[in-house]
This record gives structure tokens, sequence and C-alpha cells, in this order.
């Protein structure tokens, strides 16, 4: 391999009726066997991306791929291996049942179970890009009363909104902790999960799914703050955040404001080209933030990118 040359690899997520991820192990005598991974392989000369999964579940797992759509794509350099570019896809339908055809294991995993199995080191974001949804609402600053907000909150999670972040003066003001904890309450209920901005105690208080840390809170860290299995999420502006964001570990960042928006007048937004440039250097889940909705979906999907945040974009609405 010429020096700088990167492996070409395609992998693909697939998930079953009831949310349960397909993952196998490397066969016995290849490189890292054991470990587990995504199926998936190397890219032939001149092959297309999509070719190459097709042609890769085929021959691993006697599975025909229908359907599908890029999740995330991500370079690592194995220290004692391969440098990889790893081109991710959610494959979304397939026909056949897996059948091991290289001797390797495979079996079906609950989303949250993925965390704890040894996957090969360049896979953690991959792992979090499968468990996080598309769409990350953030809850509005302009609300009548707290009850209106817990039950904008429940409404959200009750429509399939399954990633929700808490944020506002609310949070540290009397009777923000007990409307807080309601809504976590009732939204995991509904199924979402809720991460509380700005304040890894009172996420922890709270019960929360985790934290999502703005810029200037994540610029006075140097480890990440809360232990996993709890989401870490990263408001990021610009490359230092990022890199920033990349070191402290976190699990996922919201890059923008990707166009104007009325959460933050007068700033200078990013623009798509520098965001798509931004995103593609990352080496974790981006979501693109910033007047962004749910139409930008499958152009971003197309771009890897895990999704959108938003709060207009995601449900305004809900919160009357
Ligand atoms: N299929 C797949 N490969 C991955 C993942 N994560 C990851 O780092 N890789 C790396 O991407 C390469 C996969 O290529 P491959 O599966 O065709 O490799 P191979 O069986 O010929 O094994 P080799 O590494 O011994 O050459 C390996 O270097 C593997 O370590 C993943 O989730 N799925």
């Amino acid at each position: 391999m010429a020096r700088g040359e990167r492996l070409r690899i395609v992998a693909a997520v697939l998930r079953d009726q009831d949310g349960r991820i397909l993952v196998s192990t490397r066969p016995a005598g290849r490189s890292m066997s054991g470990r587990w991974e995504f199926p998936g392989g190397k890219r032939e000369p001149g092959e297309g991306r999509w070719a190459a999964l097709v042609r890769e579940l085929s021959e691993e797992l006697d599975l025909h791929l229908v359907e599908g759509r890029p999740l995330i794509r991500i370079q690592h350099d194995y220290p004692d291996g391969p440098a990889v570019d790893l081109d991710v896809w959610l494959v979304t339908a397939w026909e056949g049942a897996p059948r091991a055809l290289e001797g390797q294991q495979f079996d079906w995993f609950a989303p949250e179970a993925l965390s704890r199995l040894d996957f090969l080191a360049a896979n953690t974001p991959i792992v979090t890009a499968a468990r996080l949804p598309d769409r990350y609402l953030v809850t509005p600053p302009d609300f009548a009363r707290l009850e209106d907000l817990v039950a904008g909150v429940e409404a959200a999670a009750r429509r399939g909104i399954s990633l929700i972040q808490l944020r506002g003066d609310w949070l540290r003001q009397s009777g923000g902790q007990v409307a807080a904890k309601e809504a976590v309450a009732r939204a995991r209920a509904a199924g979402a999960s809720v991460l509380i901005n700005g304040d890894p105690g009172l996420a922890e208080k709270c019960q929360a799914d985790g934290v999502h840390l703005p810029a200037r809170l994540a610029a006075g860290l140097e480890s990440r703050p809360v232990v996993r299995p709890g989401l870490v999420g990263v408001s990021c502006h610009d490359e230092a955040e990022l890199r920033h964001a990349e070191a402290l570990g976190a699990d996922f960042v919201t890059l923008g404001h990707v166009r104007p928006t009325p959460s933050h007048p007068g700033a200078e937004p990013l623009g798509m080209d520098r965001f798509l440039a931004l995103a593609g250097s990352a080496s974790l889940p981006v979501y693109a933030i910033g007047g962004m909705g749910v139409a930008d979906l499958p152009a971003l999907h197309q771009q890897s990118i895990q999704g959108i945040a938003a709060i207009r974009g995601l449900g305004r609405q809900l919160f009357a």
C-alpha cells in the first residue's frame, strides 16, 4: 500500500423489526480475529460503494441488500495496522436470513447492549451512530409555563422524537429541577432519551440519559464529564471546537449554525459547504444545527451526516 493510502472499507448496520442490530466477529486467521465488527470489507478497484456492500454481505452472510443509505464515514489509523476509511451504511431493506459463510459468529443485539461487546477500536463512533436517531430536538427558550414545556417534551417523544435536549435558564431556577425530572421520566416512558444542557450534576439528579455541553463549557474541560453509558454531546461552531470535542471523548456533536437562525441573530452562519467540509473531518456522529428541518435530512444522509438538531424544525408547535 502506498504511503498515505487508506483501505477503503464499506460496512453495514442492519436493524431488524425489533431495533436489534446485526454484528459479527472477525473470522479466525484474519487480523484482529474474534473482535466484533459490522459486516463488510474492502472495496475493489473501480467498485461503487453500494455495489461493494451488496457483494460483501452476500459473500459473508448470504444476504441480498435491497435498500440503504450512508450513516457515518470515519478515518482511523490503527497503530500497528492499516489506515482505514470506514464508510458505514444503514441498511433499511434486505432479503434472506443471515448464514455465516466465512466461519464467523454473528448475532443480533439491542443497541444499548452493543457498548458491552469487544469491538474493533475504530468502531466506537459507529456503535454510537447506530444507536442515535437522525432527529435531535432542543427545547425552545420561550414557553408559557413549565407544565407546557414538560407536556411538549412528552408529546415530542410520543411522536417518535427519541433524543431530546432540555435547555434553558429555567433548569436552574425555582421548580426547574422538578420539571426536568418529570420531563425525563415522561419522555423515557414514551421511548426517548433526554440530555440536560450544561450541567452534568443536574443530569445525574434528574436521572437523565446524559449531558449536552455548550462549547464554552467544553472548552474548560480536559476530560469527559460523565462516565459511560451516559451520553455526552458537545456544541461546536468551528474546527478547534470539533477537535476538542473529539479529544474529550464526546459521543457526538452538533455543528453550526449552518443557516441563519432566530436563536442566534446576527451570528455569521457556517453555510452548507463549510459545514460539510468540517463534518467530513469528524470522527464522531455530527448533527447539523441552525435553520435545519426534516426536509434537509435526505441530502445530509447522502453526505454521511447523522441528522439534524433543531428547535423550530422539529416541533416548535408542541410547546405552545
Ligand atoms: N468489515 C469491517 N471492517 C472493519 C470494521 N472496523 C474496522 O476497523 N474495520 C477494518 O477494516 C478492514 C476490513 O477489511 P476486510 O474485512 O476485508 O479485511 P480482511 O478480512 O481481508 O482482513 P485483514 O485485515 O486481515 O486484511 C480491516 O482492516 C478491519 O480491521 C467494521 O466494523 N467492519
